[in-house]
């Protein structure tokens, strides 16, 4: 494995995923569904996506895309996106890994980014079955400043820690897992799946998202959770988050905070910066759609811990509130002019 040529992450913990992946607990969707961004409908394969997704047409980074109306790509834009989606060149990469008769050798192309404070319970599971899904070569676990022992678990269990010494929140720890993923990237450019520490093992049924990226079907894939655990939320952050994506983009998510994500690495750059907080999901896809990027639903068999219903998940859901809140406002037309007159104001 080529990650310890590059610039390594401060903390950087060892890895040696290349035996620990011996078999895939990977499922495939039980369910898809399709619609263009605006108008939203199924296409044949089932799959639910903001744009057409199957014409072949070139998205605003170069990507393919059913949105007639792209802009242009620039070259180094066109370069790297062609890089790691529709026809990955081969070369400098390492070979694909078997995984046994039973399936295809996968070439490593992803990697799997853990965002993660005071998860020690749960996160050795969560890295053991990232680490055995297809294709996936590198887990980073970023602590992002636990007082438990999330890094040194997450570490014996083969992943890559990164640490942030303060708590900065979860959109934080995925740049920075981005950025070591990158750095550990050299010449290459995974795909980027993003999981949140709880999953444990169901983190194995994550393979689902990886594929319609892979194969160059979507540039972003949202997990919808086929069995969720209802308790005191009511659902008014998920409301909040999907009316305002309806409202900013025409997008209908059906699980709009779903953190598990995979996405080109294109993608991820073109949707920077990130929102704040518990606001980056409903950012992230307001902001593809809105840039002709293909974001498709996935169903997938997989379940994390429930919020409940004690004063913390109340508090939790109040942070969600306002980090979504937040992400919102800043994407209104009105607030996202008067920033860019601002930015550009300081930058003279
Ligand atoms: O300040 C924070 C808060 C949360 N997380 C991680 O972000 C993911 C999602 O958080 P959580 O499970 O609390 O939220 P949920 O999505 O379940 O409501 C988990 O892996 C957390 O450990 C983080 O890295 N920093
Ligand atoms: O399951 C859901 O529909 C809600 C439950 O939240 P509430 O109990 O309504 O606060 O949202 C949670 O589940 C999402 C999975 O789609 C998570 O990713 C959200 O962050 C979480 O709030």
């Amino acid at each position: 494995m080529s990650e310890r040529s590059g610039r390594e992450p401060s903390d950087a913990g060892s890895s040696d995923t290349g035996s620990s992946r011996a078999g895939s607990s990977g499922s495939g969707p039980s369910d898809a569904r399709s619609s263009e961004a605006g108008a939203p409908g199924r296409d044949s394969s089932g799959v639910k996506s903001s744009g057409t997704g199957t014409s072949g047409r070139r998205s605003p980074r170069g990507e393919s895309s059913g949105r007639e109306s792209a802009a242009p790509a620039t070259q180094s834009e066109s370069a790297s996106a062609s890089a790691s989606v529709s026809e990955p060149a081969t070369e400098g990469l390492p070979e694909p890994v078997s995984r046994g008769s039973a399936e295809p050798a996968v070439r490593p192309d992803t990697a799997v980014i853990i965002p993660a404070k005071d998860e020690g319970e749960r996160i050795g599971a969560t890295v053991a079955a990232a680490l055995a899904l297809p294709g996936v070569d590198l887990v980073v676990v970023v602590d992002d400043g636990s007082i438990d022992q999330t890094g040194r678990v997450a570490r014996a269990a083969g992943a890559r820690v990164v640490r942030h010494s303060r708590n900065r929140g979860k959109a934080a720890a995925m740049e920075s897992g981005a950025e070591a993923v990158r750095l550990l990237d050299g010449e290459r450019s995974r795909h980027l799946l993003f999981l949140d520490a709880d999953l444990g093992e169901t983190a194995g049924a994550a393979a689902a998202l990886i594929e319609p990226v892979r194969a160059g079907r979507a540039d972003m894939t949202i997990a919808i959770f086929a069995n969720r655990v209802k308790l005191a939320g009511h659902g008014f952050v998920v409301k909040l988050s999907q009316d305002g994506i309806k409202r900013a983009c025409g997008w209908e998510a059906t699980q709009p905070l779903n953190g598990q994500r995979c996405l080109t690495r294109a993608a991820f750059e073109a949707a920077q910066p990130l929102a704040h907080g518990f606001g980056v999901e409903t950012g992230l896809t307001i902001d593809l759609v809105r840039q002709g990027f293909r974001v498709a639903e996935v169903e997938v068999d997989m379940a994390h811990r429930a919020t409940g219903t004690d004063w913390r998940a109340q508090l939790h859901r109040a942070k969600q509130f306002r980090d979504v809140a937040r992400a919102l406002a800043l994407r209104e037309p009105a607030v996202a002019e008067g920033l860019a007159r601002v930015r550009e104001r300081l930058s003279r």
